[in-house]
């Protein structure tokens, strides 16, 4: 359709060239125009009147007017308005003569209006703020002095161009330009996409221009157009992010991956296959060389604190693995305070939950976290929702690391957040070659800390450097495995990078005493369905806000102490909005710490502390009505959804909370729709405080940490998929293995089978030679006696090189049958 218009186009403007010199489109008045009659235009009275000041007579100026709806500056040497009772002498006679007759004969036939709107024009205004309506019925019907411009006058670029050659005609038809289009062109013109309008089309007198006066900006992208009644103010915020969606066809599809070529297995020297073994060990070498080549960041590059470092006694600490080109590091020691009571204690008073391996329970565990947290933790396949930590248990655990000196002062002080449970019951009970790797801590990528404390019975603990699976199993690599026993009391720590690059087990055992193990760690990114997850990435968003909008301000123009004074003015003032706000229960605490970090430290401190603040922090007051239902499954796109609905409302300008006070946002409507768990309620509550006075985050942004949480928590399953994968390759592999031992088992039976076989046979052919000498002997006596076929009684082997036994019974049994029953001749001799 379009390609047609286009077409049509280029045809109709290749003939305008071909028009006559003197050519008047049909419609347009002939050259003649105007009429013969009384001089055009008519005589009125003299302009300016006697008396008008000289600098106003040209009035209009020639410059007025570039914008049709700026209302002319009042002018002080206006005539004075009209008095009805006498006789206007500018005013034009009631009847213009010369006013072009209501019949006139040049004027186009109406069906036939060149110049009329197409009568469907998608671009037609709908607009409120349409411009104002024509000159009234007693304009003259072109410019005259002393009349204001309207917006149709004077007739812009009149000819229009490309008109066609010859002289136009003297005045334009009325009411021109036509306000769609060149005349007789397709509409709208045929290089736009109707869908696709360039940003001057339709023309701007359309829109209305920024300082459109009286109205003041809309705040929304696509004010004024698309104004339609609707039955809430909610459903128009709806609408407009509707409006603002991104066209989902119109996304371009993800082109498919080429096809990777599978490499060739490697081939030994003498081109044969090799064999698994040989090839996991290639890998590994090239794992180990690639990890060779790669060091991890130093402490000196890369600060990082051990615990040996905060130890009160740190020469009781022995250092078990100090590998700084991998950032890894293992320390133990004895600690006092772990009792004998306190293994029966926790061993009467948690519910244990069992861990099933392919075949059995391989150990028992708990997961206990900091109260508000609500990440699951998996083992395999196996997820296990969080508890929080009991009193009893923390007042143990702050017992056994008080040696440590965690007091959560500062982000190297911080207590752990959560703690893995197990235990083992007797020596079967173990738990195979793993590292704490998982996405909550995200120790593949950053530093980590893992407490672990031994009650109990001692049992061998390995570690070893990571390898490539073999056969699908995790194993430390050849020569890098060690053991150290860890007994009722030690405490082990692995920091750093260990996780990354370190595994570690606790393999099976003779000992039929159990064993529990505490393995303190701290979460930092937590789970998708937990609750603090949100909180984090208001604070992740905060905070980024923050800084950026320091530096934008300041980072310039102003010195470095300069910028930080201004950026604590910045958060004092965020601290003002804050505590005016809801300054109760998680907010007040947020405020508190926030207070007290940018008091102690720089601003990257204050930001990391807020941010491991939101982790950490157990919100007491304000989150418990939450915890009172059962965990919630937050639903991001509703959550967003909330969110950028209530953004909306409030970027109207006119400060936070305005659009839920003004009734612009119906908080407690999209509570009840979108908020099964009260969690609008809460960004809600977050939103205001932050503000976005402080704060100038763009919806933009708003939508990409929500998206972000989006992704996340699809990683999230798409990881917990994986999980359960791993968990059933695993299973398989076992299985694979026991079959595999059974197999070997059955072929050394088979072999040993063999061999006894091999044996009586070489018996057999001895006594075969022997009856076939004795036949021979005996036929030579007899000479009766038949031939032996040739080759009877020896033993052959068939195809696959195992002899044939049934062959050497076949051969067993007719000499067997030969001695057995009298030949008949040898019978006839005897009766002889
Ligand atoms: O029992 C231990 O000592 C180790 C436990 C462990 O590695 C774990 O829970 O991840
Ligand atoms: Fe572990």
């Amino acid at each position: 359709m379009q390609h047609y218009a286009v077409v049509r186009y280029r045809s109709r403007s290749r003939g305008r060239a071909e028009y006559p010199p003197n050519y008047v489109p049909p419609g347009y008045p002939p050259p003649s125009y105007p009429p013969a009659g009384p001089s055009y235009p008519p005589p009125g009275p003299a302009y300016p009147p006697p008396g008008y000041p000289p600098e106003r007579a040209a009035y209009p100026p020639p410059q007025y007017a570039p914008d049709p709806y700026a209302m002319p500056p009042p002018d002080p040497y206006a005539p004075p308005p009209r008095d009805p009772y006498a006789r206007d002498p500018y005013a034009p006679p009631p009847r213009d003569p010369y006013a072009p007759p209501p019949h006139d004969p040049y004027a186009p036939p109406p069906v036939h209006d060149p110049y009329a709107p197409p009568p469907h024009d998608p671009y037609a205004p709908r607009d409120p703020y349409a411009p104002p309506p024509r000159p009234p019925a007693h304009y003259p019907a072109y410019p005259q002095p002393g009349y204001p411009a309207y917006p149709e006058y004077p007739p812009a670029h009149y000819p229009p161009p490309g008109y066609p050659p010859g002289a136009p005609p003297a005045q334009p038809p009325p009411y021109y330009p036509p306000p769609h289009g060149p005349p007789h062109g397709p509409h709208p013109p045929p290089h736009v996409h109707p869908h696709h309008p360039p940003p001057h089309y339709p023309p701007p007198h359309h829109h209305p221009p920024p300082h459109y006066p009286a109205f003041g900006p809309p705040p929304m992208p696509g004010y004024g157009a698309l104004r339609q009644k609707s039955r809430s103010p909610n459903r128009r915020v709806i609408r407009r992010m509707t409006l603002k969606r991104p066209d989902r066809k119109a996304k371009a599809k993800p082109k498919p991956k080429a096809k990777q070529e599978k490499k060739a297995p490697p081939v030994k020297a003498d081109g044969s296959e090799m064999s698994p073994r040989e090839l996991s060990n290639i890998k590994e070498a090239e794992a180990k060389a690639k990890r060779e080549a790669n060091p991890e960041a130093t402490r000196e590059a890369k600060p990082l604190q051990l615990l040996v470092d905060r130890a009160s006694n740190p020469k009781s600490w022995i250092p078990c693995i100090e590998d700084v080109s991998l950032r890894a590091w293992m320390y133990m020691s004895q600690e006092k305070h772990v009792t004998h009571n306190d293994f029966e204690e926790i061993k009467e008073k948690v519910d244990w939950v069992e861990i099933h391996g392919a075949a059995a329970v391989t150990r028992k565990t708990m997961w206990f976290v900091k109260e508000g947290c609500r990440c699951p933790y998996s083992y395999g396949k196996q997820q296990v929702s969080a508890v929080t930590f009991p009193d009893w248990f923390l007042e143990m655990a702050k017992r056994w690391l008080g040696c440590l000196n965690l007091n959560d002062q500062d982000k190297d002080s911080m207590f752990p957040n959560c703690v893995n449970l197990n235990l083992y019951e007797h020596g079967d009970h173990q738990v195979a070659w793993h590292s704490d790797d998982e996405p909550l801590f995200r120790g593949k990528f950053q530093d980590t800390r893992i407490i672990s404390v031994t009650l109990g019975a001692m049992r061998k603990f390995q570690v070893g450097l990571k390898a490539p699976r073999r056969g699908g199993i995790l194993k430390p690599e050849k020569g890098s495995m060690a053991t150290f026993n860890l007994g009722h009391g030690q405490i082990c720590t692995m920091e750093g990078l260990f996780q990354k690059h370190y595994l570690h087990q606790i393999a099976k055992g003779t000992t039929r005493q159990p064993r529990i193990n505490a393995t303190f760690r701290t979460i930092v990114e937590h789970a998708a369905s937990c609750v603090l997850r949100i909180l984090w990435c208001f604070s992740a968003w905060a905070v980024r806000s923050f800084k950026e909008f320091s530096e934008r301000r300041f980072v310039r123009e102003l010195k470095q102490d300069q910028k930080h004074q201004r950026a604590h003015a910045v958060v004092e003032l965020t601290l003002a909005q804050w505590e005016k706000g809801q300054s109760k229960g998680l907010m007040a605490t947020v405020v508190k710490d926030w207070r007290k970090y940018t008091e102690a430290g720089t601003l990257e401190d204050a930001a990391f502390n807020l941010l491991q603040m939101c982790q950490r922090e157990a919100p007491p007051v304000a989150l418990a009505a939450l915890f009172a239902r059962p965990a919630p499954k937050i639903d991001f796109t509703k959550l967003r959804f909330g969110i950028a609905q209530y953004r909306m409302a409030t970027s109207r300008g006119c400060g936070p909370g305005h659009g839920a006070r003004s009734g612009v946002f119906d908080q407690q409507r999209v509570s009840a729709e979108l908020d099964p768990c009260s969690w609008i309620r809460l960004s809600v509550k977050v939103f205001d405080s932050i503000g976005p006075d402080v704060f100038s985050i763009s919806d933009g942004e708003a939508m990409a940490v929500w998206q972000l949480c989006v992704i996340e928590s699809k990683k999230d399953q798409a990881f917990a998929q994986l999980t359960e994968t791993n968990a059933i390759a695993f299973q398989l592999q076992e299985a694979c293995q026991i079959y595999t031992q059974e197999n070997e088992t059955l072929q050394e039976r088979l072999k040993q089978a063999m061999e006894t076989l091999q044996r009586e046979l070489q018996t057999k052919e001895e006594l075969a030679k022997e009856l076939r000498d004795a036949y021979s002997k005996q036929a030579r006596q007899t000479p009766l006696l038949p031939e032996l076929p040739l080759g009877y009684g020896l033993v052959k082997a068939n195809n696959r090189g195992l002899y044939n036994a049934k062959a050497v019974e076949d051969v067993a049994a007719s000499v067997a049958s030969v001695q057995r029953s009298p030949r008949p001749d040898a019978v006839a001799s005897n009766r002889r």
